[in-house]
């Protein structure tokens, strides 16, 4: 679709099918158990230095790499965990649409996302234990992170639309820099309180047991329903919400 015909209804729409990654990508990483060493920070070193820290650090480092060269970080909407030192794109630029009001650029806020999901909430989805697949955990968790990152930045999108179809609504707000009245005037907790139920009945239906038999086991699930849904309302919508009033702060700049 293009950018300008962009609605309030096409980015909620977004947002409904990026559920659906979120929660794949959170059942795929839930079938490895913690494995901790993938996040000691002293897990990864080589003889020339190159690079030292842990092991997820150097995944998602050497894939972001990987993929600036092939362009990925000239559209507006992704955003590198290590934006530092990412080599030059190799393919040529693409006229990507200008939707958003260009200080959008400046926010990333992929620190507070990682910070989250490494601190709080793999601990919520994931099992104790240790079974060695360190790399197969940081692959899993790279895709974790680009899903929740890429859903929460989508708060851009979201509070432009929402300033243009009433900006006399925001601009005072803005014009104030008054962060609490912006956050009020964004939030729909009827919206909020659907996502929550929606997201729960998903990861019973992505997640449960398919058997051929009859009495297949039921009530069983890969992730816990209840725990996706505490993740969306704890974590991803306030963070969402955070870009919201910051892409906002900066639209009248
Ligand atoms: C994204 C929106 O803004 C806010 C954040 C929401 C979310 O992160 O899912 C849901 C409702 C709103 O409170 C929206 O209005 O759809």
């Amino acid at each position: 679709m293009a950018k300008n015909s962009l609605t309030l209804e096409s980015v909620r729409h977004s947002l409904i099918r990026q559920e659906d990654s979120i929660i794949f990508s959170l059942i795929e990483r839930a079938h490895f158990p913690i494995n901790s060493p993938t996040y000691s920070p002293s897990h990864v070193s080589n003889s020339t230095h190159t690079f030292s820290g842990p092991l997820l650090r150097f995944v998602v480092k050497e894939n972001e790499a990987l993929l600036a060269k092939a362009g990925k970080y000239a559209n507006p909407e992704e955003h590198p965990f290590f934006p530092e030192d990412l080599p030059p794109s190799v393919v040529p630029p693409y006229n990507f649409p200008e939707f958003l009001h260009p200080p959008a650029a400046s926010i990333n806020i992929n620190k507070d996302i990682w910070d989250a999901y490494v601190n709080k909430l793999l601990q919520l989805f994931v099992a104790p234990g240790d079974d060695g697949n360190y790399a197969s955990t940081a692959a899993s968790d790279l895709v974790c992170l680009q899903a929740l990152s890429r859903r929460i930045h989508y708060g851009k999108l979201v509070a432009e639309v929402k300033f243009r179809e009433s900006p006399q609504e925001y601009e005072p707000a803005i014009r104030a820099k008054d962060r609490d009245t912006l956050m009020k005037l964004l939030t729909f907790e009827k919206v909020e309180e659907a996502v929550m139920k929606r997201v729960a009945k998903k990861a019973m239906m992505f997640g449960q047991e398919v058997t051929l038999n009859k009495d297949g086991d039921h009530g069983k699930y890969k992730v816990d329903p209840s725990v996706v849904s505490r993740l969306y309302g704890d974590w991803i919508m306030p963070l969402t919400k955070h870009v919201e009033v910051e892409y906002l702060l900066r639209r009248l700049d």
